[in-house]
């Protein structure tokens, strides 16, 4: 684990000593989007763009989702980092379902965002959509990728399935904020907390917002009613990590999702929509957290459960 200061590589686990204890992520530096529009750096294109990603990290998660979903899989190549995440940030290969760098043969994932800025200082995330015409980093958001998987390529794919459509716009960022901030990164600020208050804090935020969205599916099937939408996803690949890493490896274990009766089935049958399985690698995702976070589980042993029936019943059609 290691960031990039000046362009160069540094070992170190994130520092919570000026924050109190208390985990604070950093924002993404590359927020550019695509579109047809006069003018624009970016444009859709088939085969222009490739996504990294780890099939481990919730965040890349949702980009593989949209780029299934929005049938953009053969126009969006993509390497999959190992979920090993060591001394040397990510890294490519060595690993059952990582890749090899596709467009450089980079060992490392640093290597890409120096590619893009020689000089950088940045943490090194995935994931990041790169521009093989111009060679440079569109985005390193996943909550801007998904907007652009969204609908920037409609009229390559024909497909016009929307998850964030008009209507339902101010709602979906409103339960957005809620969402990332108590359970997206809440899981993270419990996990990395360095103090009992951060962590009790986070803990309690994050329960408390569980209990509400609990409260909320129990009368609605998808958090904005009827239909789904990105606030869905963006919530689903924190869920689908819950039981089998966050509540053991960082701490979250007031409740498992499977003791959630509406969260337990909305995560069911969200896995079970077509396409969203394949894009699941509960190996990759297991394997990251308890492997790499050595300043959380030296041992690095991963464990065996918990046992999951996720192609269960999830009995929310009556909703
Ligand atoms: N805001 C970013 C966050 C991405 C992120 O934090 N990814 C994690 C993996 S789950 C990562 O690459 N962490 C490496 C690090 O922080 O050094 C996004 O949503 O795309």
């Amino acid at each position: 684990m290691g960031l990039l200061v000046g362009g160069k590589w540094q070992d170190q686990w994130y520092d919570t000593k000026k924050s109190n204890g208390k985990f604070v992520r950093q924002d993404s530096k590359f927020r550019h989007t695509i579109s047809k529009e006069d003018g624009s750096e970016f444009t859709p294109e088939s085969g222009r763009y490739h996504l990294y990603v780890s099939l481990a990290c919730p965040w890349a998660h949702r980009t593989l989702i949209f780029r299934k979903l929005k049938g953009l899989e053969k126009h969006i190549s993509v390497s999959v980092v190992s979920p090993d995440m060591l001394d040397n940030g990510w890294v490519f290969g060595g690993y059952d379902g990582a890749t090899e760098d596709h467009l450089f043969s980079s060992t490392y994932m640093h290597e890409i965002y120096t590619k893009a800025q020689a000089d950088i200082t940045t943490r090194v995330t995935v994931p990041v959509l790169w521009d093989k015409h111009t060679n440079q980093i569109v985005n390193n958001e996943s909550a801007d990728i998904i907007r652009i998987f969204n609908s920037a390529f409609n009229e390559l794919t024909g497909n016009t399935d929307d998850y964030y459509p008009d209507t339902l716009r101010d709602g979906i960022d409103e339960l957005n904020e809620f969402v990332y901030d108590k359970v997206n990164n809440g899981v993270y600020k419990s996990g990395f907390a360095t103090t009992q208050e951060a962590y009790e804090s986070a803990v309690s935020a994050l329960f408390d917002g569980l209990d509400t969205l609990n409260e909320r599916l129990s009368t609605q099937r998808y958090l904005m009613g009827d239909r789904i939408t990105e606030a869905d996803w963006r919530l689903f690949t924190t869920l689908i990590r819950f039981d089998p890493v966050y509540v053991g490896h960082f701490k979250c274990n007031l409740k498992r999702i499977a003791d959630y009766p509406a969260l337990s089935g909305y995560v069911k049958e969200l896995y079970q929509i077509d396409g969203i399985e394949e894009t699941t690698n509960f190996d990759h995702i297991k394997r990251h957290y308890y492997y790499s976070h050595t300043m959380i589980n030296p041992t690095q042993v991963v464990p065996k459960g918990p046992l999951m029936d996720l192609q269960s019943a999830h009995g929310r059609e009556h909703l």
